[in-house]
């Protein structure tokens, strides 16, 4: 159905495209009747598996009608459109900004007219883009928010509007000259000749000669205009109603906050009086009967969510034996983060020992499935899987008890300030070496029991006391596999005692850390205003431009190229769209510990 769709709108597309012309396009093979993949039509081109149009390429076509952008978006897997060096005419319209997998897009040598569309700078995918040669006017778009993009070209046109911030290190190639766009050319680091900005008359700074004319002096406050009398009547009367509008307002808001207060005070003393009533269940769990201690912020709202009789499951280890469910509601707690799964909290005890209090949300899990799995996670230990120290379950309320990491996750490392110090290529590939050891060990170890690490990010992966990476909330998230092709290809899999869903979830991981892998090469965040890494990495290599997917840090710092794309690899083999085809967590691990053994090789040898 969805081929027919896309189909039914390739058709649409070229018919506006050649003007009508069905004739010209009929001998091209665009018709209803035939398959645009497998019946090859002119222009098209399919990824291997023939499913999904990826390329369109109709240039110097002397096609002469308009882009019907809504059905051309239609093609969702498209990712790079080309109508170069055609007669094509009318506006861009906004609704290319529904092509969102669009890296390559070029339509140089038109007569497209009009402001260009405010969506073009959505395409957060965007690699390349050449719209040159045509008769746009208006202001260039704001494709300096992009940040895969790597060439912008849009020479000879009308475009005019003050210059933007762009950020000239991430492009590769740049033209904007003979337009009307005025304003200081930011600094272009010495990547551009003035080549790329010249025949815009009002364009200065280098690396064009043009000086810039110094900035105007703001207007003296002698020359202000006094305003008629009227005139101050009018916005003294305004200022009056603001006010009287404020007040109001905060007596509504006063009025109302003393009734909530109420009410929640009546809340919580029929929670504790129902908790004091109630059941506790027997065990080895700790029980807590006086809940009126709560104070702190948290535990008022955790009282408020429910929280009734339910125990706080201490595990092994020793240090926190005594550690009871009323000390972590009376402590003072600090909200860390609210992810899509639930909230951390810093909880310092009256001890001085702190923690990290995972509350969690929308949980599918059985209670009893839940504590086999905490429980079985906590005898799997490994001195990089930082173990949960507590947990607590009711029906109403998820928590887990962690030691609290102060040295920050290996995601504020990569994309947080680095107040001038360099997260080197060889620190890079000692974290990832660690992580796959790490991972590949509770992999094996977990295997039977179906459970695995379900949410691996940079953000869980923490650096402990001595900076050594640490992988955090392993096994606290049951991963939802939406896709059922990911189920239906996996069912294959030889293992008797592993379900398909199971099995599923381990590949889920490994595409995961390959993620981890590319943000490591890269430096860039994992998603980012519509750009997404792992799309954005694949275009780039597709293209051979692979050198450019590194970071730039790495790059300065003289980092081994030959090793760098070894790993390159690796990530591309663990985010291979088919799980089957991902390696396993072990043989990720042998082949990043090789690398890191070949770098340590190489610095030792170094004279
Ligand atoms: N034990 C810990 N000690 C210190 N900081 C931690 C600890 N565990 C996690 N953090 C940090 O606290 C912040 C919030 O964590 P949280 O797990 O709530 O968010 P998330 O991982 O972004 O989202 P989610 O796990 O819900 O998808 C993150 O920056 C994380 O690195």
């Amino acid at each position: 159905e969805e081929e027919d769709k896309v189909k039914l709108a390739l058709v649409r597309f070229m018919d506006k495209l050649a003007q009508g012309n069905a004739q010209k396009y009929f001998n091209w093979g665009w018709n209803l009747t035939s398959d645009p993949c497998i019946d090859k039509w002119f222009g098209v081109n399919c990824d291997k598996g023939f499913n999904y149009v990826r390329r369109i390429t109709l240039e110097g076509l002397n096609l002469t009608g308009t882009l019907d952008a809504s059905s051309i978006c239609t093609a969702r897997s498209l990712y790079s459109l080309s109508l170069k060096n055609n007669n094509l005419q009318g506006l861009l319209p906004e609704d290319i900004g529904k092509c969102k997998s669009l890296t390559h897009f070029y339509i140089k040598g038109n007569k497209f007219s009009g402001d260009l569309p405010d969506s073009l700078a959505g395409l957060g995918n965007l690699i390349r883009l050449d719209i040159s040669d045509n008769d746009f006017s208006g202001e260039l778009p704001n494709i300096h928010k992009i940040s895969g993009l790597i060439s912008f070209i849009a020479q000879n046109n009308n475009l005019s509007g003050e210059i933007l911030a762009f950020d000239f290190s991430n492009l590769k190639q740049f033209n904007i000259s003979n337009n009307n766009i005025w304003g200081q050319i930011p600094d272009v680091k010495g990547r551009f000749s003035a080549d790329s900005f010249s025949g815009n008359p009002r364009l200065c700074g280098p690396p064009l000669l043009n000086v810039c004319p110094p900035p105007s002096p703001p207007p003296s406050p002698h020359k202000k205009t006094k305003k008629s009398p009227s005139e101050n009547f009018v916005v003294y009367s305004g200022y009056v109603i603001l006010g009287v509008i404020l007040l109001l307002f905060f007596t509504f808001k006063v009025v109302q906050k003393y009734k909530t207060k109420k009410e929640s005070l009546a809340v919580q003393k029929q929670k504790v009086a129902e908790y004091s009533s109630s059941d506790k269940p027997g065990g080895s769990s700790i029980e807590f009967k006086n809940a009126t201690r709560i104070g702190s912020d948290y535990s008022v709202t955790s009282v408020e969510s429910g929280m009734t009789a339910s125990t706080l499951v201490v595990l092994t280890s020793p240090e926190f034996k005594a550690l009871r469910f009323e000390d972590l509601l009376r402590a003072p707690a600090e909200l860390l983060g609210r992810g899509k799964h639930g909230s951390l909290y810093k909880v310092i005890l009256d001890s001085g020992v702190v923690l990290a209090v995972k509350r969690i949300k929308d949980w599918g899990m059985p209670k009893e499935d839940f504590q086999r799995r905490m429980h079985k996670i906590d005898q799997v230990k490994h001195p990089l899987v930082l173990p949960p120290v507590a947990f607590y379950c009711s029906q109403q309320e998820k928590l887990l008890v962690y030691e609290y990491q102060q040295n920050g996750s290996l995601f504020k490392v990569l994309h947080g300030s680095r107040n001038g110090l360099t997260f080197d290529w060889g620190s890079r590939l000692n974290v990832a070496a660690s992580i796959a050891e790490a991972l590949a060990y509770m992999h094996e170890e977990l295997q039977e029991d179906g459970i695995a690490h379900g949410n691996i990010k940079s953000s869980n992966i923490i650096f402990d006391k001595k900076m050594d990476p640490c992988i955090s909330e392993y096994g606290l998230m049951v991963v939802e596999i939406q896709d059922q092709s990911i189920l239906s290809q996996t069912k294959s899999f030889k293992n008797r005692n592993l379900t398909s869903h199971a099995y599923s979830t381990f590949k889920v991981d490994i595409y995961a850390f390959g993620v981890i892998l590319l943000e490591l090469l890269t430096g860039k965040l994992v998603q980012n205003n519509g750009f997404d890494l792992a799309n954005w990495v694949n275009s780039v290599v597709r293209e051979e431009w692979t050198v450019e997917v590194f970071d730039k840090v790495l790059i300065s710092e003289g980092a081994n190229e030959e090793r760098m794309l070894n790993l390159l690899q690796i990530a591309l083999r663990c985010i291979n769209p088919s799980p089957n085809d991902r390696p396993s967590m072990s043989e990720v691990a042998v082949m990043i510990i090789t690398l890191k053994e070949e770098e340590e090789r190489s610095i030792t040898f170094e004279p």
